[in-house]
């Protein structure tokens, strides 16, 4: 770190904001919002229109506040927009890429914007376009990309100027889900390789329970939850049981374990048992009680696993309470 960014102290957060409003002629994008994020990679989720992209275009000094106060490295965004973005690195949602040039011009370019000497640019640009797996292309033009090659040019422009604090938004955006867990773990290792703390937006509310240390959740522009992402995934105490075949088998199962006195419901592919207080029903342990079921039936058993909550379940939980 350079300049004022020595002074924060490790563990102190790395963005703050404090009651951060956005309005904008006919929608209050942000509400409100109070918000502190550490060290490490911290997933930012929200469905479309929650408030994120307007978010980072606050945090990097780009859109100004209608009221509220926020810093980003120490650095206040009202008045030091150009101190965070010469320590942050922002991968813009949409594309964004001039189609004529190529990835290595293109982040070759952009380390040079952020004050690189042309040398130090040209070794980091081959650097971060061979961590991003844009080696052998990377002097073919942009335009010829597929979705998944342009979201990894637009990471490596972002980390171009090793920042320490880099905001991705949307990066697992228009790709198909091999490539989309190939984006994940490049961002999970930006944090544990690299040492730098990442932002990470997803309107996919379970995709980034993975690769986050901690998860903020947005909603309307407001905050609904901001926790470990250990805390969102803890035991809910209930058994997942999942059999080979369709839902006929699966709703066979649950209709035998219902007969037999469990508590049960369907869950996507699975079956969700309620233990009884105890584990037991009539002497017999739950997990017992399962596989000898699904042995009567002649079902075969894929696995019984412990149920976990999801980040899906704050908005089921937020749903049912303003039902009337
Ligand atoms: N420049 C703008 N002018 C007016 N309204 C805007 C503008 N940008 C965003 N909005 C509105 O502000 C709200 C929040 O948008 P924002 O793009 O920040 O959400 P988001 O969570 O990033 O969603 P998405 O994933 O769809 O981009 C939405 O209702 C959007 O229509």
């Amino acid at each position: 770190m350079t300049g004022e960014g020595e002074s924060v102290a490790r563990g102190t957060p790395v963005i703050r904001t404090r009651g951060i409003t956005m309005e904008y002629p006919r929608v209050r994008a942000l509400d409100a919002l109070d918000l502190d994020v550490g060290q490490g990679v911290t997933g930012l989720v929200g469905a479309n229109g929650a408030g994120k992209s307007t978010l980072i275009k606050v945090l990097l000094g780009l859109l100004a506040p209608t009221s509220g106060d926020a810093q980003v490295l120490g650095h206040d965004v009202r008045s030091q927009g150009a101190a965070i973005r010469a320590r942050v690195g922002y991968m813009p949602e949409h594309d964004c890429l001039p189609a004529d040039v190529s990835a290595s011009e293109f982040v070759v370019h952009m380390g040079r914007m952020s004050g690189l000497p042309h040398t130090v640019a040209r070794e980091r640009a081959a650097d971060v376009l061979r961590h991003v797996g844009l080696a052998e292309e990377r002097y073919r033009v942009m335009g010829g990309y597929s979705t998944g090659m342009k979201q990894r040019a637009k990471l490596a422009q972002a980390l171009v100027h090793d920042p320490d604090l880099v905001l991705l938004d949307e990066p697992t955006n228009g790709l198909d889900p091999a490539s989309r867990d190939d984006m994940l773990d490049l961002v999970r290792r930006i944090g544990t390789d690299f040492g730098i703390s990442v932002l990470v937006t997803s309107h996919l509310l379970g995709e980034l329970e993975r690769v986050s240390d901690h998860v903020v959740v947005l909603d309307g522009g407001r905050l609904l939850r901001s926790s470990a992402t250990s805390e969102f995934t803890e035991a809910t105490g209930t058994l997942l049981v999942e059999v080979l075949g369709t839902t006929t088998e699966r709703d066979r199962l649950g209709h035998a374990l219902a007969e037999r006195g469990l508590q049960c419901h369907p869950v996507d592919g699975a079956v969700e048992v309620v233990p009884p207080p105890g584990g037991e029903v009539g002497g017999v342990d739950v997990r017992d009680l399962v596989r000898d079921t699904v042995i009567d039936l002649d079902l075969g058993l894929v696995r019984i696993q412990e149920g976990r909550h999801r980040i899906q379940d704050v908005f089921a939980v937020r749903e049912e309470v303003a039902q009337p």
